[in-house]
């Protein structure tokens, strides 16, 4: 089977090291178009892949194809596109639904979003399956997704909350334990901010170790850690106070933004019907 990838950003190489890291591909197995061809060259000296020229000739050559554009950039580009029918097409785009897929590709579609832990095996991918992707296709796209770390099949309407905690998280979670360590320098100012932040990060790294590895919940993990009467406590009840509206707040503008890029699809392609 031919995977093809069109747009090698964050994404794209993704997909490219963590198929080739897993074995589930070779890279002869691939064929990759990016703009600029140059990126594409310099990823290719460590997995040496096809590059097409362009995108149509990925679409000729592969079986299944992830775009992997930013979501304003998926549909002009499809429409350039002669999509073979029996390709399946798979968007990556956070936004872009099934829908509109179907309204531009009269073959199988799917939709699934990545995530940047994927290139370490590690994390959940997220898919949605069209109307015409039969049971082997389905089977296909599984065994890749599956090589990557978890793979979890989601209805298009909690996808998007789902995206946020599993393809947005690693950025969030950067997010919160940089404010952390800038906090703990504010609060001790002789303690250097990258000593702070790689404390950090190895506790992080620890605590998952041991939610994996001792099965344990959240909770229980926080009985272990908060001596009753103690220190940690404190801060938990910091936490109960402040984060309930900060993660509501997380959750609605992330979810407006969704509905102004669905918004924008939705007029690129009323637009296009109106040109016809
Ligand atoms: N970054 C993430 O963690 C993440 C997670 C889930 C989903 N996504 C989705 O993945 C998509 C890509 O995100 P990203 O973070 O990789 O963006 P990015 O900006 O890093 O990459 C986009 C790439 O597409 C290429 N490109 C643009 N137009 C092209 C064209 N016409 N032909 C070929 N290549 C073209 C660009 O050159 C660039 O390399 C987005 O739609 C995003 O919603 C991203
Ligand atoms: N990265 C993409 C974004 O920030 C989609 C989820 C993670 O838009």
């Amino acid at each position: 089977m031919y995977i093809g990838i069109i747009g090698l950003g964050s994404m794209g190489q993704m997909l490219v090291k963590g198929f080739c890291k897993s074995g589930v591909v070779t890279p002869g197995e691939l064929v990759v178009f990016n703009r600029t061809r140059e990126k594409a060259e310099r990823l290719r000296q460590e997995y040496p892949f096809a590059i097409a020229s362009t995108a149509q000739e990925v679409c000729q050559r592969a079986d299944i194809v992830f775009i992997c554009t930013k979501p304003l950039d998926v549909l002009p580009l499809l429409k350039t596109l002669d999509l073979p029918a029996e390709m399946h097409l798979v968007s990556v785009a956070a936004g872009v639904t099934l829908a509109d897929l179907e309204a531009v590709h009269a073959g199988p579609v799917s939709k699934v979003i990545p995530t940047v832990t994927s290139q370490e095996l590690r994390g959940v991918s997220l898919y949605a399956c069209g109307r015409r992707v039969t049971p082997a296709l389905r089977a296909d796209l599984l065994r890749l997704l599956t090589a990557l770390g978890n793979a979890e099949e989601v209805s298009e309407e909690s996808i998007e909350t789902a995206t946020i905690l599993t393809s947005s998280a690693p950025g969030l979670f950067a997010g919160i334990l940089d404010a952390f360590a800038r906090a703990a320098v504010r609060q001790s100012p002789e303690l250097e901010l990258d000593t702070a932040r790689r404390m950090l990060a190895e506790t992080l790294m620890g605590t998952a170790l041991l939610l994996e590895n001792e099965r344990l919940d959240f909770h229980r993990l926080i009985e272990r850690v908060a001596t009753k009467g103690g220190i940690t406590e404190e801060g938990l009840r910091v936490l109960d106070r402040t984060l309930p509206a900060a993660f509501d707040d997380l959750f609605a503008v992330t979810k407006a933004k969704h509905a102004l890029l669905k918004e924008r699809l939705q007029q690129f392609s009323r637009n296009e019907k109106g040109d016809r």
